[in-house]
């Protein structure tokens, strides 16, 4: 861990109003504080389970094409109703994927003075945030995160193994590799979901792997502390990813839903499978063919809940407007967007939540129009 002086100093000061998310006091409170409590609406559940695919990626690794074509068609069916299915098989190590849960107790239960020593600066997105209380004032997450940013580089640049090393210390470079590994993997894998996809909406097979080959994607590991009114609180709130795709790993705590038919569906963890979710990116990119998955996640009184969320994400100038096949009778449901103008919307203008993609299209379109009187 970096202690030098100038690390100090070069952190600004914390605004004295923003509210401190520090689990070991905040458990100690009979009572959760306002700023946690969500609006009743947002917190309406069911007992339902979600009933979406559990896709077994051997056929297609296996280049067995029945497997595909079957597959394709149950990620078609999947992806225009709610934009969620699961996939097993899909080639990555399950000791990488344990190691990279397990190490987020590593950072996420360092004494809170450390972590805050690398928290996120304002505008970006890279480091530590607890509760999001340095952006936001009320319906704050019940959460701790840690993101940070990955592409492919030469392997002398290691992008996630650096940045570990040169924001946490040398002692974490292991978990940085593991985590440099991790993300290699996750790309590999969304890559190959992309080549699905493609062939479950009829295009190009390697339209969208082209698309995303050179992607700059954001890596963000969610830990959910116990709470003491769960019934009150969300760890993360309604929201569509307004990325392209996810892939989420999931400890076996329990707590992600989906909202399909009109209600909140639980998605129990399946062992070694991982969630795979559509964003508002790729919504935009299938033209309103594919959702973009509503989701959150609850939190309970008795046990610490970890994931891994990896966000694809094109490079950020590549513009975003769907293949030709995807637009009948010129109609465009999205404008042009670049992922460079999403991710700066949601950083800096509109917390994402399930109208993102709507909102911003209704900003750009009025900035643009603004901009030609
Ligand atoms: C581009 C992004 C913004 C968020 C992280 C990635 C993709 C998911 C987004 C998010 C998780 C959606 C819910 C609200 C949010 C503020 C959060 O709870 O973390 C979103 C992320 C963010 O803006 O940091
Ligand atoms: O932790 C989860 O299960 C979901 C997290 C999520 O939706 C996100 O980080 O975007
Ligand atoms: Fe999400």
């Amino acid at each position: 861990m970096d202690s030098s002086p100038t690390s100090l100093l070069l952190r600004p000061p914390m605004d004295t109003s923003t509210i401190l998310f520090d689990p070991s006091i905040l458990q100690k409170q009979s009572k959760i504080t306002k700023e946690f409590i969500w609006p009743q609406n947002d917190r309406t559940n069911s007992l339902e389970v979600l009933q979406a695919p559990l896709i077994d990626l051997q056929g297609f690794f296996l280049n067995h094409e029945p497997s595909i074509l079957a597959s394709a068609e149950l990620i078609s069916s999947a992806c225009r109703s709610h934009g969620f299915f699961q996939v097993i098989n899909h080639g990555v190590d399950p000791s990488l994927s344990r190691q990279a849960l397990d190490f987020l107790d590593h950072f996420f239960t360092l004494p809170l003075p450390l972590k805050l020593r690398h928290r996120r600066n304002p505008g970006s997105m890279w480091g530590y945030a607890g509760a999001h209380s340095d952006r936001f004032s009320s319906n704050l997450p019940w959460k701790e995160t840690f993101s940070f940013g990955f592409h492919d580089t030469s392997l002398s640049h290691p992008v996630v193994t650096d940045f570990f090393t040169s924001t946490l210390g040398h002692e974490f470079k292991q978990i940085g590799l593991v985590y440099q590994k991790y993300c290699e993997e996750m790309k590999k894998l969304s890559l190959t979901i992309m080549e699905l996809l493609a062939i479950s909406l009829g295009v190009e097979r390697m339209h969208f792997r082209e698309f995303f080959e050179d992607s700059n994607s954001i890596m963000r590991c969610n830990y959910y502390p116990p709470c003491q009114e769960p019934e009150l609180a969300l760890g993360t709130g309604p929201h569509c990813d307004p990325t392209s795709l996810t892939i989420l790993q999931q400890d076996n705590v329990g707590g992600l839903q989906v909202f399909s038919d009109e209600k909140w569906k639980s998605v129990p963890p399946v062992p070694d499978a991982l969630v795979i979710n559509i964003g508002d990116t790729f919504m935009a990119l299938s033209n309103g063919k594919y959702k973009s998955c509503l989701h959150r996640a609850l939190v309970n009184r008795q046990r610490t809940r970890k994931s891994l969320a990896f966000f694809l994400c094109p490079r950020e100038d590549r513009v975003v407007r769907p293949p030709p096949g995807m637009v009948v009778d010129g109609m465009r449901k999205y404008p042009d967007f670049t992922w460079a103008e999403l991710k700066e919307f949601t950083q800096k203008h509109y917390r994402a939540d399930m109208n993102t993609l709507q909102i911003f299209s209704q900003w750009l379109l009025t900035a643009s129009s603004s901009s030609f009187k």
